[in-house]
């Protein structure tokens, strides 16, 4: 029998976007709720219910919401794409490539909460330099990211697009999270395994998709002073053999005269490079990703199938 999978939230940003990217599956079922029922907890019990898979695609009281329908004693597994559940301990962390062993952890669980698009970009650089020593815990991380404005969902996408909106956007960039208090923040902090906040300041591009997040860092401050090429291979042997994420060669990055956050749009890939001068004491460490790929659908869609059993 085929798994039954139910989008909760499918016609919004995300769910739209993993429709799409499972349109030519025939080895799914989607069950897929009417337009007008969407909001209705009655048939959104009915459809979570009736899944092996529910992907929730809302906000994240509607997420909590979908999981309390759902019961403790359910059987159908969730992958949560809100905010709601990434730090919480009973859920597995989807981001597959985040350590050894994490793609059999999401493939055993029940209950998997979907990184952030920016943390998945922040996490991907810190992470495999805090496992190998290299950056301490408690260095003081700064975080400076642009994202395409698909990130803020229907709400962000009508102000950009729709210039006769009350609330139009009319900046060609902005920056926002200026308390540096964004959400995304203890998701960086926990699964970063750093002991202080990082400082995070987000920005959005008038682009659709894509994305980039830098990590400056002094190399003086960090163990063992390491260099440029010592980082490069931190990041290469943590992601070795990982098909989705790709080290590029400290060469070919720095003979790039700039680099496009839009590059990888469509894709569930993420590219990582390293920047600095030879003997100049600093690094600049660049993440692009899909906001709605690598970011959302598209680790959405890799979750699932570590789940189902249907990649490695
Ligand atoms: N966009 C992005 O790049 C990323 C988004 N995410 C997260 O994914 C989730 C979805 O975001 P996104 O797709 O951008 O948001 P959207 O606003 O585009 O879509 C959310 C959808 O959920 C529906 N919805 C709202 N409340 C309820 C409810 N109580 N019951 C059922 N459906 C409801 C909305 O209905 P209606 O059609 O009426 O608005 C809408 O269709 C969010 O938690 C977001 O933070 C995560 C990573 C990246
Ligand atoms: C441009 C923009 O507004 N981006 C969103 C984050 C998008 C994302 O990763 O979503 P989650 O809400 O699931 O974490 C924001 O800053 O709130």
């Amino acid at each position: 029998m085929k798994p039954k999978i139910f989008i909760d939230g499918e016609h919004g940003t995300t769910g739209l976007q993993i429709r799409t990217r499972l349109a030519g599956r025939d080895d799914l079922e989607i069950l897929s709720i009417p337009v007008e029922r969407r909001k209705d907890p009655e048939a959104r019990a009915e459809f979570l219910k009736a899944s092996d898979v529910a992907i929730l695609c809302l906000p994240d009281a509607a997420s909590k919401e979908a999981v309390a329908l759902l019961g403790d004693d359910s059987t159908t597994r969730v992958i949560d794409t809100s905010t709601a559940f990434r730090t919480a301990p009973d859920w597995a962390y989807g981001f597959a490539e985040l350590t050894k062993g994490q793609a059999e952890t999401i493939a055993q669980a029940r209950l998997v909460a979907n990184p952030g698009c920016y943390p998945t970009g922040a996490i991907g650089l810190i992470r495999p330099l805090v496992e190998a020593g290299i950056l301490p815990a408690d260095y003081p991380v700064s975080v400076n990211a642009v994202s395409g404005y698909t990130g803020g969902g229907k709400q962000m996408i009508a102000q950009m697009e729709n210039p006769d909106a009350p609330d139009a956007i009319t900046a060609p960039y902005f920056l926002y999270g200026l308390t540096l208090a964004h959400k995304h923040v203890p998701e960086m902090q926990t699964h970063g395994l750093l002991t202080r906040k990082p400082i995070f300041s987000p920005s959005v591009g008038r682009f659709a998709q894509g994305m980039l997040v830098q990590v400056p860092l002094f190399l003086g401050d960090l163990n063992g002073n390491p260099s440029l090429a010592d980082l490069h291979a931190a990041l290469e042997k943590h992601y070795a053999g990982a098909g989705v994420v790709e080290v590029v060669p400290y060469e070919t990055g720095i003979a790039l005269p700039r680099i496009d956050p839009t590059e990888l749009n469509d894709t569930n890939r993420m590219k990582l490079f390293v920047f600095g001068s030879e003997g100049g004491g600093q690094a600049n460490l660049v993440a692009v990703l899909d906001n709605l790929g690598k970011g959302a659908s598209g680790a959405a869609v890799q979750n699932m199938d570590l789940m189902l059993g249907k990649s490695a």
